[in-house]
């Protein structure tokens, strides 16, 4: 198990049973074992009718059961990372969960109640730590938004419609994004309030719920226009959303894709990050590609998962907890049987049903709460399924005592190794101790950075923040000193509502200045810009025209139009686009031939290689009739970007789809069961169709040009060395 100091930490949160809950004597599922781990207890029923106990046990960072407060999973969870923005680290902060499992009631916390949530606990530390003097020169800027069906909304901008746009660096720019400065928690929490009502209006309007957008509060800590460090909350939209794709209103079915599809990226996204990888999928959802700074380089994120304890949710919890145990599963010593093959691994693991553990149902009336083996589930509706279960249960106590055995075999051969090189590592050492003073000043400057613990007490700016703060029952939160916070009284919060709202338009526009974000992104541009059109004008010029006259030629466009009426293909072809450009202009486009990245101006200036090189490589019989032009190499990258995409998905799809096979557990769940798989079905028919006719038509445009269908050994060493331009995700490659 990782620590806490992990760049992923995962935190798992059970709310109490709610009154209706109650009302319905639904009952406590799940339990809380440590500070550690979870067991849910998910009552089945036989065809026979007797019910028995499913328990999975999972293992978190963090777990936190019905009693815990905000404040408890703030310190322990959600603390450590404002620490890190503060050392210039991007942090990211998101609650996931099914809707009504918890998620605002942990960020916003609750107003009527006057419970803070991570928001305004965060705030309040966040300001007590610029009043230090390294930090007096920072400034917080204050975005919010919403990400609906793939679209950005401006929560503070009058839910004005935000552009994403990627440059040929690859940073991620949100045009006309509104973002605010702010000087206290109060203002802060007034902005907070005024992006919450433009939400809860819109949703009004549109008949939409909060559970079908993920809503994100970013806090710039600004040098200037230089982003120092920078927080990001995300109240994710209700994970069971991502089922709807079965609902009868397209619509519906749409929404439900979308959220599928940015929550199964943001996931890819997390373990790409917890295991250094040179490559992360950001281009997979909006959600990604907007977090995709936060994901990266010097940054932390803590995932809290939040779960009903209901037993009538017992799927969703169970689907919250495999989705946080998979964020962090690879690190996990038992997968590594698995790692050397991505694909075979992530298909085992539906199939894979390690952590649980079967019980007979205990009635409330009963006393014996005796176990029972898979051998008497012989009468269920499945006797075949159960056989194969048995089987593989077996084999994977065989599994696990062997790799016991290894491992308990390679931690003596590691003992007799270390005590073997010992003598010879003290001369190593001492070499490299030469190297530490170097390293010294920086490590000297990071011990400098004041931590949460040692910061002092109060001051006029802190009894500011109190004002709101005293809206809140902040408790024995300690405060960022280590102090205690007991003091602050709690206040009429409905008061204080009613003037947040009566004061949001007219000091909300007075106190702070408004600073449109694209500023300091067309600040960025601009140098960009110049060294797009100042470097490599003519060989621009000439890639534009030749790319425009071979996709008139080849009328590449046809195979996008068929899919216009799909929203997803759209999003595909937007960002094959960008990818394009992204090569266009990337100047390191061409190094894969380690020729052109060195290369003068001037001999950029054509876009065609000469056909002696080419002839020079293998293959080379392909190229008789003409040479292979640039054209032709993003063509062939497409194409095989296309395919690549396209096995992703339906790797997703199987895996759904056993997913579902392996929850039919009785006739009932056929016919739900059936139409489940029609469509996954009807998925990957669409996909392999579309595919299809886009090879096809690959095989026609280079047999007609006298080109090569099948690429040869260097075209593929060129797509093997480029995989990070095309974003391709080489699990899979
Ligand atoms: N830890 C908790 N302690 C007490 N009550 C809680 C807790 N967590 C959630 N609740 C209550 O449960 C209800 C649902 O919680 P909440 O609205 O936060 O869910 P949600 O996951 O944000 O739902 P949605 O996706 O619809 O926004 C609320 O009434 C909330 O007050």
């Amino acid at each position: 198990m990782s620590d806490l100091a992990d760049k992923i930490v995962v935190v798992i949160r059970k709310r109490p049973l709610g009154k209706k809950e109650l009302a319905k004597k639904d009952e406590d599922i799940v339990d809380v074992q440590s500070d550690q781990s979870v067991i849910v207890k998910e009552v089945k029923q036989k065809v026979d009718l007797t019910k028995y106990v499913e328990e999975h046990m999972f293992n978190f960072d963090l777990a936190f059961d019905q009693n815990a407060s905000n404040q408890q999973v703030y310190l322990n969870a959600v603390r450590p990372i404002i620490e890190a923005a503060f050392n210039k680290a991007r942090v990211t902060c998101f609650a996931y969960g099914q809707t009504g499992s918890g998620k605002t009631h942990t960020m916003l916390g609750d107003v009527e109640k006057q419970i803070p949530g991570m928001y305004i606990l965060a705030a309040n530390d966040i300001f007590q730590l610029l009043q230090q003097p390294e930090f007096q020169h920072l400034m917080v800027g204050v975005s919010f938004f919403e990400i609906y069906c793939g679209k950005l909304f401006d929560l503070l901008n009058q839910r004005g419609q935000i552009q994403i746009r990627e440059d040929a660096k690859g940073n991620v720019n949100l045009i006309n994004l509104m973002e605010k400065k702010v000087n206290s928690v109060q203002s802060l929490m007034q902005i907070i309030t005024q992006g919450q009502t433009v939400r809860v209006t819109a949703q009004n309007g549109a008949n939409n719920e909060s559970s079908r957008s993920h809503a994100i509060l970013q806090i710039n800590l600004r040098a200037g226009k230089n982003v120092f460090g920078k927080l990001s909350f995300i109240d994710l939209a209700g994970s069971e959303r991502g089922a709807d794709v079965q609902d009868s209103n397209k619509q519906t079915r749409i929404d439900g894709a979308e959220i599928n599809k940015s929550l199964l990226a943001l996931k890819e996204c997390i373990r790409a990050l917890d295991l250094n990888k040179n490559h992360t999928p950001f281009r997979g959802s909006k959600l990604t590609l907007v977090l995709k700074d936060s994901l990266t380089g010097n940054c932390k994120t803590v995932m809290i998962g939040n779960i009903s304890p209901s037993s009538s949710s017992s799927e969703h919890t169970l689907n919250t907890l495999r989705y946080a145990d998979r964020v962090k599963e690879l690190k996990k010593p038992q997968d590594k049987q698995f790692q050397g093959d991505y694909i075979q691994r992530e298909l085992m693991l539906a199939r894979q049903n390690t952590n649980v553990v079967r019980k007979a149902y205990k009635n409330p009336d009963d006393e014996d709460d005796e176990d029972i083996s898979c051998n008497s589930m012989s009468n269920s509706f499945f006797p075949q399924q159960q056989q194969q279960q048995q089987f593989m249960f077996q084999q994977q106590q065989q599994q696990q005592q062997q790799q016991q055995q290894q491992q308990q075999q390679q931690q003596q051969y590691m003992i007799q190794q270390q005590y073997q090189q010992a003598n010879s590592y003290v001369f190593q050492q001492q070499q490299q101790q030469q190297f530490i003073p170097q390293q010294q000043p920086q490590l000297q400057q990071q011990q400098n950075q004041p931590k949460l613990s040692q910061l002092p007490k109060t001051s006029s700016q802190q009894n500011q923040n109190n004002n709101i703060l005293n809206r809140f029952n902040l408790g024995s939160l300690p405060t960022i000193n280590g102090g205690s916070s007991s003091n602050i009284m709690p206040n009429n919060t409905k008061q204080y509502t009613q003037q947040a709202f009566l004061q949001q338009q007219s000091s909300c526009n007075s106190i702070m200045t408004e600073i449109p974000q694209q500023q300091p992104q067309l600040f960025q541009q601009q140098p960009y810009q110049q060294n797009k059109t100042n470097l490599f004008p003519q060989q621009q010029l000439q890639f534009n025209q030749n790319n425009n006259n071979l996709f008139q030629e080849n009328n590449f466009d046809q195979g996008y139009q068929q899919q216009q009426s799909n929203q997803q293909s759209i999003d595909i072809r937007q960002d094959s686009m960008v990818e394009e450009e992204l090569c266009i202009n990337n100047p390191n486009y061409f190094s894969v031939t380690g020729r052109y990245s060195q290369e003068s101006q001037s001999s950029r200036q054509s876009s065609t290689r000469p056909l002696q090189e080419i002839n020079n490589y293998e293959g080379t019989k392909y190229f008789n009739n003409r040479s292979f032009t640039n054209n032709d190499y993003q063509y062939q990258q497409h194409i095989l970007n296309e395919h690549k995409q396209a096995i992703d998905k339906i790797v997703e799809i199987t895996k759904d789809e056993m997913i579902n096979l392996q929850q039919v557990q009785s006739p009932q769940d056929m016919s739900q069961y059936v139409s489940k798989v029609m469509f996954q079905l009807q998925n990957k028919m669409d996909l392999i169709g579309n595919l299809y006719q886009k090879m096809k038509q690959y095989q026609k445009d280079f047999e007609t040009r006298g080109m090569p269908f099948q690429p040869n050994s260097h075209t593929f060493s060129l797509f093997q060395q480029d995989d990070n331009l095309l974003n391709i995700d080489d699990n899979v490659v």
